[in-house]
């Protein structure tokens, strides 16, 4: 039988009667209905307050299928690690941001923090010499390692040299890291842009998942060898950086009446990566299934949203994928968990951001935000001590 999270709520009931009662009792059926449910086209799983269009499943062309709203409060509390005793620091992930340059340090900073207020463990920081001080005085719960460099600051002469040690201290630590997201507040300077591409070869290679925001995908974009078949690369473009990808890799401009078909060709065309699309609703597709998030949040379109999202999202999908290996998948169960990672970090941004905007209103900022998430995800998700 397959479990396929495709499957149609009806055929489900159908499985459900056929297999019998030991079946449908057993943990690993409920499992499998949390995630089929979770995932469930929007007018059987989700009972949302908005009455928009988007809340309905679109019609779609069979390349695309339809656009399921995610059951995303059922994704939160499936793949959130209950807290526990015999857990050592570490096991609830540990995250890095490579990002951080002169004219960007709060971006690193929202990122980073909020991969610590998700849940995370221990949040690193790979930024340039001048933005260390600045974001380790924003706080001491970040490790910041002050070892990027740009254009200016190298001679030429030096390039070579200065490029191979900043990869061999960030691959010091890479294998540590349960995932790494890279582009808040990188900055666009040539000689950074190369260093980074070195080290996302390298996380590749050592299998390590990567979200790629703000300023990597200005890098990707032009050099999309980088992601090209990586299954653990997760894209999270804003408006323009979206338009600039569709641009780039499909040759072409954004429809927003095939917004899903383009989606999911986008994601192909790259091949295997996972890709949020960032605006009114969180569109997110693995070139697949098409799913969204589209809670309401705020009004507010303060910067900085997005950085609280991308390290909400590389925390949910680590614990996503220590969840599905953990409970051991069976195979024909497509469950992507980089999906899940993006169905999550949505939804709990969302949340903390209409928390955050019910006090402050106008004067709502992305730290009046990151003050909600952990609310945000009590209330999804109690911590039950
Ligand atoms: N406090 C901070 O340090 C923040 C830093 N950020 C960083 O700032 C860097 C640049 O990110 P941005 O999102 O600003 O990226 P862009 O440089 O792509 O966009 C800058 C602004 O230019 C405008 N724009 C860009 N392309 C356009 C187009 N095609 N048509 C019309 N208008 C267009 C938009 O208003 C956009 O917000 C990234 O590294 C990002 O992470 C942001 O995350 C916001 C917060
Ligand atoms: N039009 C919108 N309506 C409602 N929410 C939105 C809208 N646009 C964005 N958001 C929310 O803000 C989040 C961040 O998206 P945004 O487009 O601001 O990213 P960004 O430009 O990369 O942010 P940043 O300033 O951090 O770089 C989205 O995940 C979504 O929750
Ligand atoms: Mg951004």
């Amino acid at each position: 039988m397959s479990l396929s999270m495709g499957a149609c709520p009806h055929a489900w009931r159908h499985h459900l009667h056929h297999r019998g009662r030991m079946w449908a009792a057993s943990p690993a059926f409920r499992r499998q209905l949390v995630l089929l449910r979770s995932l469930a086209p929007t007018t059987c799983a989700y009972g949302g307050r908005a009455s928009s269009s988007s809340l309905r499943p679109h019609a779609m062309s069979a390349a695309a299928g339809p656009v399921y709203e995610a059951d995303a409060e059922a994704v939160v509390r499936r793949i959130t690690p209950p807290l526990d005793r015999a857990r050592h620091k570490g096991q609830a992930g540990k995250i890095a941001i490579i990002g951080g340059c002169r004219e960007y340090t709060g971006a690193p900073y929202f990122a980073a923090i909020s991969a610590l207020k998700v849940g995370a463990d221990l949040s690193h920081v790979f930024c340039t010499k001048d933005a260390a001080t600045v974001i380790k005085s924003y706080s001491p719960e970040l490790i910041v390692h002050p070892i990027l460099e740009e254009s200016y600051s190298v001679r030429d002469d030096e390039r070579e040299s200065v490029s191979s040690s900043i990869l061999t201290e960030v691959i010091k630590w890479m294998e540590r890291f349960d995932c790494i997201v890279v582009g808040p507040g990188l900055g666009r300077d040539s000689f950074l842009m190369d260093c980074i591409s070195n080290i996302m070869r390298h996380a590749r290679q050592a299998n390590i998942p990567t979200v790629v925001d703000g300023d990597g995908l200005f890098l990707i974009t032009n050099n999309i060898g980088l992601v090209e078949d990586n299954s653990l690369a997760i894209l999270t473009p804003n408006v323009y950086e979206y338009k600039r990808l569709v641009q780039k890799v499909l040759n072409c401009e954004v429809n927003e009446e095939n917004a899903s078909e383009q989606l999911t060709a986008l994601c192909q065309k790259i091949g295997g990566v996972t890709i949020m699309r960032k605006g009114k609703a969180d569109v997110i597709s693995d070139g697949k299934k098409v799913t969204q998030v589209s809670t309401f949040g705020s009004p507010r379109r303060c910067g900085g949203q997005g950085d609280i999202l991308s390290g909400s999202v590389a925390v949910f999908s680590s614990w996503a994928r220590h969840f599905l290996l953990s409970n051991k998948q069976p195979k024909e169960t497509s469950v992507n968990p980089m999906v899940l990672g993006c169905i999550a970090g949505s939804l709990l941004l969302r949340k903390a951001a209409a928390l955050a905007f019910e006090k402050n209103k106008r004067s709502t900022v992305t730290t009046d935000i990151i003050e909600f998430l952990g609310q945000s995800l009590e209330d999804i998700c109690p911590a039950g001590w």
